[in-house]
């Protein structure tokens, strides 16, 4: 599923119209129809809904919904908010029809009766704006939104929550916090930036009859297990250990041993046929409790961190990640460098690799071999040189400018995962949930992916189907067993085991 812009998804409705000969006014019955039909999958008919309407196609909608839901039944008040003169075309088409099949429009004069109303209702629809909006809420939509926001009625919003902007960039804003969005044709950007998604509540997308083939391919998209089920890697009944390829990681420090113990187990745990673990002497007891497996390479060390050399031969290896617990010396920034440098399999670098790679950026553009970046916002924007706010208003934009500028695939985590390739696509993995957001995490993603760089066609489907396990591994184990409080990264290895066969059967 492709993700929009606003001007991407007029573009789709314009040429939907133009060149495929589809009709406006059947677009808007259509989206109508769509979004009455999830009303009444949450909506009883003793429940009063009120109906917000605005001035552009988004109240257009707002009428076929009320129309739709009167016609079969429910209790509805509709309400239009603007003057009579600023409802136009295909939304003035669908008013007449509204008031031609007998209903009932109440017009708003003053606020304070449009209040009393909503004090009343059970279940308020938002189709007062949509992706038109520009700027800050002006009257009477700023009023309207305010009080709609302190009403206990369960709010939903048609195609986008009023007052928030369909696009990344935009941090000043109102809008209508939903409890449910019924969004027309494809997700909008918003609907994945920390600072807008939350006002969406629940989402879904509902198909409105614009042609496929009238959307010109975006840069990005949505991953799905429609998307992972057919690219995860499979294993052949004649294969061996090395069909399914040696990972090193580098990292772990004697005070911070847990990190890259954490990787290699979640490596080999998610198909790697071998691992081998450079870290310091003195931490390898620790780590090699946690995973026998594994063998070790033979290291100097400093203080407790990895220094100067790790003495091997990249070549024998598939996959290199490094940074994980290995602290933040310079000595161990030598080591960056070093596989930065000499490794030409494919190099995954997080935790406080990332940190080191920020003075090693020269080198990193000049690296052949393909290289994986996996930030969380702080180390993103502090690669980038910007705050984390300034990061997070733009992230897809950052992202994109970060890969194409130094020739690398990022991985930037969170709530919504972006992951972008060098040439600038991206794709967005929204599963897992807040029992993530705890210490640990990270580095089971990093050895996830490590195993699926080395066993997938392509590092693109590898990344968003590591992202995808580690997030459908949290949400099986906090749906049977575990809670979002007491999930430990521990655990989600261990919960990989549910997700693969989840995926697979
Ligand atoms: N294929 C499709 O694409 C389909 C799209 N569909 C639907 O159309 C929606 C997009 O419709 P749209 O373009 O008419 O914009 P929309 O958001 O309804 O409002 C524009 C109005 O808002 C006003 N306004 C703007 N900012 C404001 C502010 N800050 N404060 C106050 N007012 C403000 C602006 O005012 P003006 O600038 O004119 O004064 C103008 O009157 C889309 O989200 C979806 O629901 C479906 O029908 C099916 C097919
Ligand atoms: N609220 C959340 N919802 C979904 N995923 C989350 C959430 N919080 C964190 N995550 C995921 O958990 C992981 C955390 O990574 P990171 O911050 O590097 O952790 P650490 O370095 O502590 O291991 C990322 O994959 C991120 O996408
Ligand atoms: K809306």
């Amino acid at each position: 599923m492709y993700i929009v812009t606003a001007h991407e998804m007029y573009d789709w409705d314009r040429k939907s119209i133009e060149e495929a000969g589809m009709d406006g006014r059947i677009l808007m019955e259509n989206a109508g129809r769509a979004v009455a039909e999830q009303v009444e999958k949450r909506v009883r008919n003793d429940q009063h809904i009120v109906v917000l309407i605005g001035a552009g196609n988004n109240g257009g909608d707002g009428f076929v919904i009320a129309r739709t839901l009167l016609n079969r039944g429910y209790s509805v008040k509709a309400w239009q908010l603007v003057s009579d003169e600023k409802i136009k075309g295909d939304a003035l088409v669908h008013k007449q029809l509204y008031l031609g099949a007998g209903f009932e429009l109440a017009h708003l004069t003053k606020v304070n009766v449009l209040f009393r109303e909503l004090d009343q209702a059970d279940v308020i629809i938002d189709a007062m704006l949509g992706i038109g909006v520009y700027g800050k809420l002006k009257p009477p939509f700023d009023q309207v939104t305010a009080y709609a926001n302190q009403s206990q009625a369960l709010k939903i919003a048609v195609d986008i929550p009023t007052g928030v902007p369909a696009d990344e960039g935009i941090t000043d804003f109102d809008g209508l916090q939903a409890d449910y969005t019924c969004i027309i044709a494809a997700p909008k950007l918003s609907a994945f930036l920390p600072h807008t998604a939350p006002y969406y509540g629940e989402w879904e997308v509902v198909e409105i009859g614009l042609p496929a083939k009238k959307l010109k391919k975006t840069s990005v998209s949505l991953w799905s297990s429609e998307h992972a089920r057919p690219t995860l890697p499979e294993r052949h009944p004649y294969s061996h250990k090395g069909t399914h390829g040696k990972a090193l990681v580098i990292g772990g420090s004697y005070l911070m041993p847990g990190s890259i113990a954490l990787s290699a187990r979640a490596a080999l745990r998610s198909g790697a046929g071998l691992a081998a673990v450079a870290t310091p002497k003195s931490a390898w007891p620790s780590v090699s409790v946690h995973i026998p497996e594994a063998t070790a390479v033979s290291t100097s060390e400093e203080n407790g961190v990895l220094a100067e050399r790790v003495e091997v031969d990249f070549t024998g290896y598939d996959a290199v990640g490094i940074g994980m617990g290995m602290g933040r010396s310079d000595a161990s920034r030598t080591i960056v460098q070093q596989v930065v440098e000499e490794a030409d399999v494919p190099v995954l670098i997080d935790a406080d690799g990332l940190y080191h790679l920020k003075q090693l950026l020269d080198v990193l553009k000049n690296r052949t071999g393909p290289a994986v970046l996996t930030p969380h916002p702080g180390e993103m924007a502090h690669l980038l040189g910007i705050t984390v706010t300034e990061l997070l208003a733009r992230p897809f934009e950052w992202s994109q400018r970060f890969a194409y500028n130094h020739g690398v695939y990022i991985v930037l985590k969170g709530p919504s995962t972006i992951i972008t390739a060098p040439d600038g696509t991206q794709v967005v993995d929204t599963s897992g949930n807040a029992g993530l957001a705890k210490g640990g995490s990270g580095d089971v993603l990093s050895g996830i992916l490590l195993a699926l760089m080395m066993q997938s066609q392509s590092i693109t489907e590898a990344l968003c189907n590591g992202c995808f396990l580690h997030g459908k591994a949290a949400e099986l184990l906090t749906t049977e067993g575990h809670s979002k409080a007491d999930l430990l990264a521990t655990d989600l290895i261990e919960g990989l085991s549910q997700a693969f066969r989840t995926l697979s059967s």
